[in-house]
């Protein structure tokens, strides 16, 4: 175990983000999929304008790039397990199309992500009933994940039910380990948390999937003052690949190369294209890579 186990992917979210469609629209998959190849990386996950996996694994192929996972947004306290349920067959047939290896779930219902909301201070919270039907019904789309070969991985994300490492602690302790993962964002955990080495000491045991994505701490802070929301302060470059803020990955890899993690690390930094160049930002995260995680220039 160690290096040669972990797979390094960029998340199309630099190009395009699914939360505003019209932001990056120019760039084609093809365009995508192939400054992904300049810029080294193996893979990616599945964005939201991505074709029917016969024509996605044709350009896959021509480029040597494998899918890591794709985004499922469950409303499981919304509309039920039963629904959450039948959504989740579709996405994973998808996902088993392609050979992806992670299902990544981030629960929305109530979720101001997408709203004008203050996602410093307006998240919200479930109550213990709500609690209990979001950990069943995990546990339920964990097993469906199994059958098509894919590991369910939770995502805590800003502006949600599931965001404090609390919050996280909860989910873990009542969910099964054999079915509901975790997704380690260092980007969402320290925006949230000031810190992102908490989660990731307590609960390495179960991330089995990785998106690291830097802060710019001053932005941050400017956007936590004036109360914006999750996509402004996305805008604003409240997020960065990593090396161009001010996490430090070096201790984080280390501590996934210890506990022998095996599988991917997607870098994901939602930026706005028109202001940080996509393949520039992509060459700036593989050369802070290579140079002060895998040390080999
Ligand atoms: O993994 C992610 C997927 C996006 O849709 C989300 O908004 C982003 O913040 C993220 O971390
Ligand atoms: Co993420």
């Amino acid at each position: 175990m160690g290096e040669q186990d972990i797979l390094w992917g960029i998340s199309p979210i630099g190009w395009r983000n699914d939360d505003i469609p019209e932001i990056g629209a120019e760039n084609t998959l093809q365009h995508l999929l192939s400054d992904i190849v300049v810029a080294g990386f193996e893979g990616t996950e599945v964005g939201g304008f991505f074709p029917e996996p016969k024509v996605l694994n044709k350009e896959l192929k021509l480029r040597n790039l494998k899918i890591a996972g794709r985004w499922f947004s469950s409303f499981i306290i919304r509309d039920g397990i039963e629904e959450a349920k039948r959504a989740f067959h579709q996405h994973c047939q998808y996902l088993y199309e392609v050979h992806a290896d992670v299902a990544v779930v981030s629960e929305q219902t109530y979720s101001i992500q997408g709203t004008d909301k203050n996602v410093f201070s307006e998240k919200p919270h479930f109550t213990d009933a709500e609690w209990t039907q979001l950990c069943e019904g995990l546990n339920e789309l964990g097993k469906i994940a199994v059958q098509y070969g894919l590991k369910l991985v939770y995502h805590h994300h800003m502006g949600t039910g599931v965001q404090t490492l609390p919050e996280i602690d909860r989910l873990m302790e009542n969910t099964d380990a054999n079915y509901v993962h975790l997704l380690y964002d260092t980007g969402h955990i320290y925006v949230s948390d000031e810190d992102c080495q908490q989660l990731l000491n307590k609960h390495i045991d179960r991330i089995k999937h990785v998106h690291f994505k830097d802060v710019r701490k001053k932005i941050m802070e400017e956007c936590k003052k004036e109360g914006k929301s999750f996509m402004n302060s996305f805008l604003s470059g409240i997020f960065t690949v990593p090396g161009d803020g001010c996490i430090d990955f070096t201790v984080l890899y280390q501590k996934l190369l210890d506990h022998q993690y095996k599988g991917w690390i997607i870098v994901e930094a939602e930026q706005d294209p028109s202001i940080a160049h996509p393949l520039e930002y992509a060459l700036i995260a593989r050369k802070y890579i290579n140079e002060k995680l895998l040390n080999n220039s």
